[in-house]
């Protein structure tokens, strides 16, 4: 598997590009989920580690037979064909419970693929190629990544309900006080569109198959009753359904490919900019984990974040508008002591709504970590390990100031390369100790997650023995200077 084939990069995006034929340009990325992903990929150039047809006018209508009839749209259906395997034979369209619907384009056609039934009985629908489309199909035959539901670490009934919340829509409540680094909820994906369409395909088509797709899930309704923002004065011809995606779904990452992606139940959650909750994406599941980034009370709302960790106030009051179409607004802080009413328990402000001079503050040091996510790799490159050592020490401690550490903690292989490179070994196991924590304790899931894991357990064992080795010899012959020479050379894996 190719590192870019393991990428669960993920950001919510602005879906309208795609129909009004702009350039395509993802606007936020949350950066929770390109932990762990960055340092699979390994983005830092300093040594790695080793881880290493027919047409169907005559034919009877295949929702007929599963007894769901499609959604009405006025359109030409000419160019609607049903392609290639798929014969009127339910059987052979196994696992998908519906014939894919499909549409014939410039290289290759543009399907709907469903399963109705599965995973959880919410159904899934899927719009990609069939090439695509078939590499997917282990996703419905391993529903479940067994590492993420252990019981210990999933809250089964979910630890929340939904509600109103004055300003915001509906959001979900806590119900029971919610440990961090548990999991709040896994939502399996209830749509899944490529987010590239062929050039060909006019929008009309797009709506249809979007239509088809969430009409034939098992459970339609549930994904018709999330919220819209409503398109007036933006595009107006814009259909229900996409004023829906438009409104709730992220960007995915399957396969080095971009998708976008609707969740019924994540979709409930609100934003915060210092959120307490983060998600994560399984390519393997096709589900989104939400974490609790911290201890949530019961009462507290439940949060993530829709915009990328680094991003400062003015960029995030843009993007969130103009993706998300809301502006912060009053009230959304509540006093701290507030305990029993569910809607005004908020233990924390909004970053959003802070005073000029902490919203500076923070301004000031998200600025700081994107400067220094850009040096320390240079400063590495050019060997110049101490000075890039002093600003990844001084980035995570604007990172935990700035209560990013879950979306960022991908950061901490800096450190523990860069300590391995000035011979400080405690110090880079220390810093791969917290890799391998993040790796297992949120997870990379599948068959790499499983290798990575392995490899990173074997690289703190060889870190050990040579601090074991080190000592001895630090005892036999005294505190000689050691480091960088013999310490280096024995660590196989850290090169
Ligand atoms: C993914 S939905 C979240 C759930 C939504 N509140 C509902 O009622 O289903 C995104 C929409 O929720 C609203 N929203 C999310 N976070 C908000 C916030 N912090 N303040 C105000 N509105 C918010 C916006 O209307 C946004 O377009």
């Amino acid at each position: 598997m190719s590192p870019s084939s393991i990428r669960s990069l993920i950001h919510f995006r602005n879906f309208k590009s795609h129909f009004t034929c702009e350039s395509q340009q993802p606007t936020t990325i949350n950066m929770a989920c390109l932990a762990l992903t960055t340092f699979l990929t390994s983005a830092l150039t300093l040594s790695h580690f080793t881880l290493g047809t027919r047409a169907t006018s005559e034919l009877p209508d295949d929702d007929e037979l599963c007894g769901r009839g499609l959604p009405t749209i006025p359109f030409n259906r000419t160019a609607l064909t049903t392609i290639g395997p798929y014969s009127y034979d339910p059987p052979a369209w196994s696992p998908w419970t519906h014939r894919p619907y499909c549409l014939e384009a410039n290289e290759e056609p543009w399907c709907v693929y469903t399963n109705a039934a599965s995973p959880k009985g919410h159904g899934i629908s899927i719009i990609t190629t069939p090439e695509i489309a078939g590499s997917a199909l282990n996703i419905l035959e391993h529903p479940f990544d067994q590492k993420f539901f252990a019981p210990e670490k999933l809250y089964l009934p979910r630890p929340y309900k939904v509600v109103d919340i004055p300003g915001k829509g509906k959001g979900a409540i806590a119900t029971q006080k919610i440990e961090k680094g548990k999991a709040i909820l896994v939502d399996h994906a209830s749509i899944i569109a490529a987010a590239e369409y062929p050039s060909d395909v006019m929008r009309e088509e797009v709506q249809d198959l979007l239509a088809t797709a969430v009409h034939r899930l098992g459970n339609p309704e549930k994904v018709l009753g999330l919220s819209r923002k409503g398109r007036e004065g933006e595009d107006e011809g814009a259909t229900e359904i996409e004023d829906l995606l438009l409104t709730n779904s992220f960007t995915v990452g399957i396969q080095g490919k971009e998708f976008i992606a609707l969740f019924a139940d994540l979709s409930r959650l609100n934003h915060d900019c210092k959120p307490n909750a983060f998600i994560y994406f399984s390519e393997t599941t096709l589900a989104m984990t939400v974490w609790a980034s911290r201890d949530i009370e019961p009462g507290e709302e439940i949060s993530i974040t829709y915009s990328a960790a680094g991003l400062l106030s003015t960029e995030r009051t843009q993007t969130l508008q103009n993706i998300w179409g809301f502006k912060w607004s009053v009230p959304l802080c509540f006093p701290s002591n507030s305990t029993t009413n569910l809607l005004t328990s908020h233990s924390q402000c909004a970053l959003c709504t802070a005073s000029p001079e902490v919203l500076k503050k923070s301004d000031d040091n998200r600025a700081q970590i994107r400067s220094y996510q850009a040096s320390i790799p240079k400063l590495a490159n050019e060997e110049k390990f101490h000075e890039a050592l002093q600003q990844a020490e001084h980035m995570f401690k604007l990172v935990e100031e700035e209560g990013l550490t879950d979306q960022m903690s991908d950061m901490y292989e800096y450190p523990a390369r860069l300590y391995y490179q000035v011979g400080n070994l405690d110090k880079a196991l220390e810093y791969t100790l917290k890799v391998k924590r993040e790796i297992d304790g949120f997870g990379v899931p599948g068959k790499f997650g499983q290798e990575k894991l392995e490899a990173m357990e074997g690289i703190i064992k060889r870190l050990e023995m040579e601090i074991k080795i080190k000592k001895e010899r630090e005892a036999q012959f005294g505190n000689m200077n050691l480091k960088g020479k013999y310490g280096r050379r024995m660590v196989m894996g850290m090169p």
